[in-house]
């Protein structure tokens, strides 16, 4: 397996006194690997996202960012290595115009005039948008406005990305352009982390899935040992992708050989039959 890019170990969090969020925390992030977060609302995704980019300071346990144990002070690195893209583009776009936006980062990451203009125009040809440069982001459409949202994270080269329920906002063409960059990111050997409820996109994207319980996670695994983890999937109330349950359907009737490999997208499902 690759490298350990990031590691979280044993940590807590809590908002209030009295209610835990995170109750126990252990995950090693490896370089260039597509991980899937999923859980329940209100499971701690989110918080310990926050927790591992710096925002919110742990009550307990470490962060080690490349086997450097993470301190008050070199605190700025991780969130300059951690970007995260909000699950809302409304609540992370800040400035009036796309390009005031996207230089944001680079400029509080100390860069010069110079720097941050490359910055801009690389990361919106990048996404696609270099034609909304002067747009007012607030007036975007919201495919484009997840669009500027990632755009920004990028502008400032981050080792991980990642991405807070990113299609929860998106129609479905919107969803699959997504996908698109997604795949581009991956091809670039990007860390990617995604927290969704989208089951479907889980089962395909992933190259490892986490579960989320009550401030804990309950599994860490592939994705078909996850999907097909009945304990763990009625614990976190997560429902079978319907290509697993198909493929499964299948191996009952003795269509597909007891041993086949479930699918999990559409290719390698009409590759099942090639062997038949
Ligand atoms: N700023 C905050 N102040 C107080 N409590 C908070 C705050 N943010 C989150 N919480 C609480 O922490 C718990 C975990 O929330 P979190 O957003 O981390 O969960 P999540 O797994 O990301 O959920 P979702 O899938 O709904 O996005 C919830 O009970 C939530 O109400």
């Amino acid at each position: 397996m690759s490298e350990v890019v990031l590691k979280a170990e044993n940590l807590h969090y809590s908002y209030s006194k009295g209610h835990k969020v995170l109750k126990g925390i252990t995950l090693e992030i490896h370089e260039g690997e597509k991980l899937i977060i999923l859980g329940a609302n209100g499971s701690g995704k989110s918080t310990f996202f926050l927790n591992i980019n710096g925002v919110l300071k742990a009550d307990e346990g470490k962060i080690y960012y490349k086997n450097k144990l993470i301190n008050k002070s070199n605190l700025k690195e991780l969130k300059r290595h951690v970007g995260i893209v909000f699950q809302d583009a409304d609540n992370q776009i800040i400035a009036s115009t796309v390009r005031a936006e996207v230089g944001f980062g680079p400029i509080n990451l100390g860069f010069n005039r110079q720097e941050v203009i490359k910055r801009v125009n690389d990361s919106l040809n990048y996404m696609g948008i270099s034609h909304l440069i002067d747009r007012p982001p607030h007036y975007l459409s919201g495919g484009e406005k997840k669009k500027v949202s990632i755009a920004d994270i990028i502008a400032m080269e981050p080792e991980i990305i990642i991405f807070d329920e990113p299609t929860a906002f998106l129609d479905p063409q919107n969803k699959y352009i997504f996908e698109e960059h997604l795949k581009k990111m991956s091809f670039e050997n990007r860390t990617l982390v995604i927290s969704t409820h989208d089951l479907e996109f889980a089962f395909r994207w992933a190259d490892r899935i986490v579960v989320f319980y009550d401030g804990m996670i309950i599994a860490d695994a592939d994705p078909i040992s996850v999907f097909t983890d009945k304990e763990v999937l009625d614990k976190a109330n997560l429902k079978k992708p319907i290509l697993l349950e198909i493929c499964e359907i299948l191996k009952t009737k003795l269509i597909l050989d007891t041993k086949t490999k479930p699918a999990r997208n559409i290719d390698e499902f009409k590759h099942l039959f090639d062997l038949i």
